[in-house]
């Protein structure tokens, strides 16, 4: 039989199972405190339960498995690590510090195959999905790493904007979100994490009819088909018109701010013309709406973006807040580093190879 990750189980998952396996219910508050609480990494060292206990765990579950294989620090404390799988697979997991606290950037999958012609996590397709578990487990090492340095700092924030597509491995990312959202654990608040899709529009309808209240970020980065399908394959099975109306499903749902990320590509969407029709894409709903605009990030292989210049940045920026949308201009992080979600992995594998 082979073992699994005890982090892919949620708190009612884990209390059922020690349930039926003839374990008292209280038992999984007890491991959830070792695991979340103290952090241990073996189950040796959950010396409040008993051996028939301990051996059942030890005999079904591991509880860690991701290896760190490279760590890049940027001198303004953003640390970007590498992690191999249990299968040899590599992964990106990102720490950046805010004013508001320390947030951590997870990977859902082992490339991409959304395939947006800008970003370095689509340079190699889907090998596959990731478990709950090692997804919660990205957070575990990046909070062992701080408990190590000792500053008593703690995981506050979640961006689910790592590699691969969230929307398409659905129920890993809740089962995710329900770990570390849950506050018999890690209990990292709902409005505390945000997931990032690229406008799967079935799963936004899906998404609001959930009971959590996390937060959630569509990546739009053009305001007309012509151009989106240009810059986003994904929009040719998803355009305006079906991810348009999953959006306005999500705001009445569950009347909570939507975030639009919006890439600023030199000459490509970055003129007065693409801000003033995003305008009008939003205005219905500009009262729930912010739109984030993203420096792009130089990928070799996709040498036919350029960042935007600053002037039309700052351009486009105003014409937004001229005619009352929110916005703002993402503060970088890591640009000493391989910045760009994907870029150290692929850099990685192309050495590799
Ligand atoms: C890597 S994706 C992961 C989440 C999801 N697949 C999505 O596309 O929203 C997270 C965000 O990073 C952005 N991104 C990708 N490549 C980038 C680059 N080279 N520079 C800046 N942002 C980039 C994406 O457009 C998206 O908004
Ligand atoms: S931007 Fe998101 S959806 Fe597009 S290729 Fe990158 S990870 Fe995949």
């Amino acid at each position: 039989m082979s073992k699994t990750s005890i982090y892919g189980l949620t708190f009612e998952q884990l209390t059922s199972w020690l349930v039926e396996h003839g374990q008292k219910k209280f038992r999984a508050q007890q491991v959830w405190d070792w695991l979340y609480k103290k952090r241990i990494t073996d189950f040796e060292e959950m010396t409040n339960l008993n051996k028939e206990c301990l051996a059942l765990l030890d005999n079904h579950f591991y509880i860690q498995s991701l290896k760190q294989a490279i760590k890049q620090e940027s001198s303004d404390g953003t640390i970007k690590f590498l992690f191999e799988l249990q299968d040899g697979n590599l992964i990106e997991t990102v720490l950046m510090r805010f004013s508001y606290g320390l947030s951590v950037c997870v990977t859902t999958q082992v490339g991409c195959n959304i395939g947006c012609t800008f970003c370095a996590s689509g340079l190699l397709t889907k090998n596959r999905d990731l478990s709950g578990g090692e997804i919660v487990e990205q957070i575990m090492k990046v909070q062992q790493h701080l408990d190590r340095v000792g500053k008593n700092e703690r995981v506050s924030h979640i961006v689910v904007m790592g590699i691969g597509e969230p929307f398409d491995n659905y129920s890993n990312m809740m089962d995710f979100l329900r770990v570390v959202n849950d506050q018999n654990g890690l209990s990292i608040g709902a409005r505390h994490i945000t997931v990032s899709t690229s406008g799967l529009a079935h799963k936004i309808y899906d998404f609001a009819d959930e009971d959590i209240q996390i937060n959630l970020a569509v990546s739009l980065h053009a305001p007309n088909n012509e151009l989106r399908t240009k810059i986003m394959k994904i929009n040719k099975a998803f355009p305006l018109e079906k991810l348009m109306p999953a959006v306005d499903y999500y705001l009445e749902k569950t009347n909570r701010r939507i975030t639009f990320e919006y890439i600023l590509l030199r000459d490509v969407n970055d003129h007065k013309e693409e801000a003033l029709q995003l305008v009008q894409l939003l205005k219905d709903k500009r009262h729930l709406s912010y739109v984030n605009l993203i420096p792009y990030n130089p990928v070799d292989e996709h040498n036919q973006y350029q960042r935007s210049t600053k002037e039309s940045i700052v351009k486009f920026y105003e014409t937004l807040l001229n005619n009352g949308i929110q916005c703002g201009v993402r503060v970088e992080q890591g640009s000493d580093i391989d910045a760009a979600c994907g870029q150290l992995r692929s850099k990685q594998i192309k050495a590799k190879s």
